[in-house]
């Protein structure tokens, strides 16, 4: 007990010192940081005057564009440290109450002295004694901490492996300057303090585990290998955390060449960019770019669909099983979501490139300048070897230098001179200040009348052609929501692999009439975004972008192999890193998860699998009650965290439900979020309606950017990578969670809570529960 007091009160004495150097630099960088900041005021106030402008021959021109230069360097250079000071103060500034969160002991084979590290959320180095008092948790030593137990240990410095033995292991709770906590720890880091951050409330926004991070999350977020790392892990097993955590590595790892802006995350819906938005600032990093597949969409796609979101889509799935077109539209989105459909796609793509493309006129003021016909001739006029890309690049050329004859021809037509006496007098003015700019008049006035006329008639054609130009540059001249709607017109033994594989010939047929109509009335369904923006890309050529260097992709089982194979195509310099849990996959109406296709579709040399089976977020008797209801369920292992075992609740109404719901939730105003999971949006709105007038619940829908606090309703389909203290299902009975289609979305449900679940029904309770063994959870009247 004593030796415990004296360590505390060593490492209290311990924290004391490094605090008050911290505060002794903070005042140091504060005043450099001002005086840099004064500096920059000042030169950018005075650049002109300290600038020699001459101008008068070429000697000088050149000295006045070195000298501005000069000044412009000297500015920069400030610019730049001030950045540099700024963002070790605010770092310095966060260390001070709480510098680290961690000691480990390490004996250097050959060494004699014991070293002691303390890790913390950013290095610090007393430039007294030129020692680091703080090591970042990122430096290579820090991952001992991570990696090993007591005992002999090894880490990768820049140099080679450093081998060693690990002697001691100690993690900190401290807040202030003061520890409030303090565990020794001899196996893995210390249970305590992970049960001590688990046990805690929820957050409207997640939070960093740079203490706690476990060994195999440690391997997600440090590693380096290959250009695809997969990570496969249950529901909490911290898939979004080690995510993040990564992406704060590897900005620190490579931080000579990496920008935040090359960092992009896809991510499930907007409201979960809010969710995480704190945890990389929290780091003392910039966020990464963040952006979901449906804007990616919906940018691409907007002008000629209106295309549905995937919110939509399930929606749809859920609620729609008696409207007419169901059960096409059901077997539609499976096949469209598979490989077979990519197949047939690439094989329509094959027949593009002989016969087939739809091109639209150009017209101008009613005529036809270049007809669809003629496109189509000249584009099958080109050598079929030329790829279809390539082809689409040659006829805009083509288009655009017979432009430029028509443009010729246009200017002696009426209109133009119609057009040139009704310019009003400021365009006038603009035409002869932009031709005397071009020097096309020797003097300063408009004084030889046909000239004038030739000039302006020209400006006047090509103001017009212009706007032809961009389209032609935009191969507007291609009808691709035609030649998207062609697939479902030709018969289907037109390409080879068609139609066999998961689809019979009737329902491919049902299939075709149903997309054709959607097309026609400008509607894009989602299962048909990626495939028509899959088509049009391979014909226009995909745009790409360079400059991203790693793309993650969270909650990954929901995209399909298209959405895989496209995100691929678009970021060609990237890395990957994808995570997902297959038992999330709540798109049941998916043929299957499109984390299969990545092994086809990424050189699998080059690509890692990590499996997280460890499950942090809820208690234990959650998780185990939750990993039954899955067939695979047993692989998922609990964290050791204690609480209440799941409760269902049966009441015979939809009022008694919530009834009783607004009471339990009353009960449980100490928890900081609660989320009543409904099946669908138009369960949400109907729950609201009633509840709303019993206690204060906000509404979430597709439409919500912010994660607040409080009780929330949401669709289950919403609650994808969030969590809650408390969660109630609303109805979990079988008549909504009747069929295997749920199984996955229910489960997603449950997985939202931390601490409790309850499950309220009428009627009949769902299957997945009363398959499951009853001591998993407690029954209740
Ligand atoms: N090593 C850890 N230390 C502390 N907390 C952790 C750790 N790992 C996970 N957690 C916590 O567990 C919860 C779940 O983590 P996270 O959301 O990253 O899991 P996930 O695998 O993405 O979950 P899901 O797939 O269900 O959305 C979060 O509250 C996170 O902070």
């Amino acid at each position: 007990m004593d030796q415990i007091k004296n360590d505390l009160k060593e490492e209290q004495t311990r924290i004391n010192y490094v605090r008050n150097k911290m505060i002794e630099d903070v005042a140091f960088l504060q005043k450099q940081t001002s005086s840099v900041k004064t500096d920059i005021v000042k030169i950018r106030k005075n650049f002109w005057d300290d600038v020699t402008v001459n101008m008068d021959d070429a000697v000088e021109a050149g000295e006045t564009a070195t000298s501005i230069k000069q000044q412009a360097e000297f500015l920069s250079e400030r610019e730049h440290r001030h950045k540099h000071l700024d963002r070790d103060l605010k770092n310095l500034k966060r260390l001070i109450d709480t510098p680290y969160f961690a000691r480990i002991d390490f004996l250097e084979d050959g060494e004699r002295v014991i070293e002691s590290i303390y890790l913390g959320i950013a290095s610090y180095l007393d430039h007294d004694s030129d020692e680091f008092l703080v090591y970042d948790w990122r430096a290579p030593i820090s991952s001992l901490y991570y990696d090993y137990s007591l005992g002999p240990a090894e880490f990768t410095a820049p140099g080679g492996t450093v081998r060693g033995e690990l002697k001691l292991k100690r993690q900190f709770i401290i807040k202030n300057a003061i520890i409030e906590g303090m565990f020794d720890s001899g196996i893995t880091i210390g249970d305590e303090l992970l049960k001590e951050v688990l046990g805690k409330q929820s957050d409207t926004q997640m939070k960093s585990i740079v203490a706690t991070i476990q060994q195999e999350q440690n391997k997600v977020i440090r590693n380096e290998k290959g250009s695809l790392l997969i990570v496969k892990g249950a529901a909490g097993s911290g898939k979004t955390s080690a995510a993040l955590q990564r992406v704060a590595f590897l900005l620190y790892k490579y931080r000579e060449t990496l920008e935040a802006e090359e960092i992009l995350l896809f991510s499930p819906n907007p409201m979960f960019n809010s969710y995480i938005r704190n945890v990389l600032p929290e780091l003392g990093e910039e966020n990464m770019q963040q952006t979901t597949f449906q804007q990616y969409l919906q940018h691409s796609l907007g002008e000629y669909f209106e295309v549905e979101d995937p919110f939509s889509q399930m929606e749809y799935m859920l609620t729609a099983q008696k409207e007419d077109f169901y059960e096409i539209r059901h077997k539609a989105a499976k096949y469209k979501s598979s490989f077979q459909y990519m197949d047939k796609i690439e094989s329509y793509l094959t027949y593009l490139s002989k016969q087939g493309m739809v091109f639209q006129d150009i017209t101008f003021r009613g005529d036809v300048l270049f007809s669809s016909e003629a496109i189509y001739s000249y584009f099958y006029s080109l050598s079929s070897t030329i790829s279809i890309t390539n082809r689409v690049k040659l006829v805009s050329e083509w288009l655009l230098s017979e432009l430029k004859k028509l443009e010729k021809k246009e200017r002696n037509k009426e209109w133009v001179e119609e057009e040139i006496q009704f310019l009003s007098k400021e365009e006038y003015q603009f035409y002869f200040q932009k031709l005397s700019k071009q020097k096309r008049f020797s003097q300063d006035t408009f004084d030889d009348f046909n000239r004038e006329q030739e000039n302006l008639s020209k400006y006047v054609v090509k103001r017009h052609f212009n706007s032809i130009k961009r389209k032609i540059a935009a191969h507007d001249f291609i009808n691709m929501p035609a030649i998207y709607q062609q697939l479902f017109e030709l018969p289907g033994k037109t390409f080879e692999k068609s139609v066999d594989g998961e689809i019979s010939v009737s329902d491919w047929a049902d299939i075709c009439s149903f997309s054709i109509n959607e097309i026609k009335h400008e509607r894009l369904t989602y299962e048909d975004a990626t495939p028509f923006l899959y088509v049009k890309e391979k014909i226009e050529g995909f745009k790409v972008n360079t400059s991203v260097k790693y793309v993650f992709i969270d909650e990954a089982q929901d995209y399909s192999a298209f959405q895989f194979a496209f995100i691929k195509h678009i970021f060609p310099n990237a890395r990957f890193t994808v995570l997902g849990d297959l038992n999330q996959a709540i798109y049941a109406h998916h043929s299957y998860s499109g984390i299969e296709a990545l092994k086809h579709l990424f050189d699998s040399k080059r690509t890692e699998l990590i499996e997280l089976k460890r499950s942090y977020r809820s208690t234990k008797q959650i998780i185990e009650f939750t990993r039954a209801l899955l067939e695979n369920g047993k692989e998922i292992d609990p964290f050791n965290r204690e609480g209440s075992k799941p409760v269902t609740i049966k009441k015979d109404s939809t009022e008694a439900l919530v009834n009783a719901i607004a009471q339990r939730v009353k009960a449980l105003d100490s928890y900081k979020s609660i989320a009543i999971i409904c099946k669908t949006a138009q369960e949400s709105e109907n729950v609201y309606k009633l509840l709303k007038e019993k206690t204060e619940v906000h509404l979430v829908d597709k439409r919500t950017n912010e994660f607040d606090l409080g009780i929330v309703i949401i669709p289950a389909y919403l609650a994808k990578g969030i969590e809650f203290d408390a969660v109630f299902i609303f109805n979990g009975s079988k008549e909504q969670y009747g069929s295997e289609d749920v199984r996955k979305l229910f489960y997603t449900a449950c997985t939202r809570a931390m601490h409790e679940l309850f499950v309220y029904y009428k009627g009949e309770i769902t299957p997945f529960i009363s398959e499951i063994p009853q001591h998993l959870y407690k029954e209740q009247v």
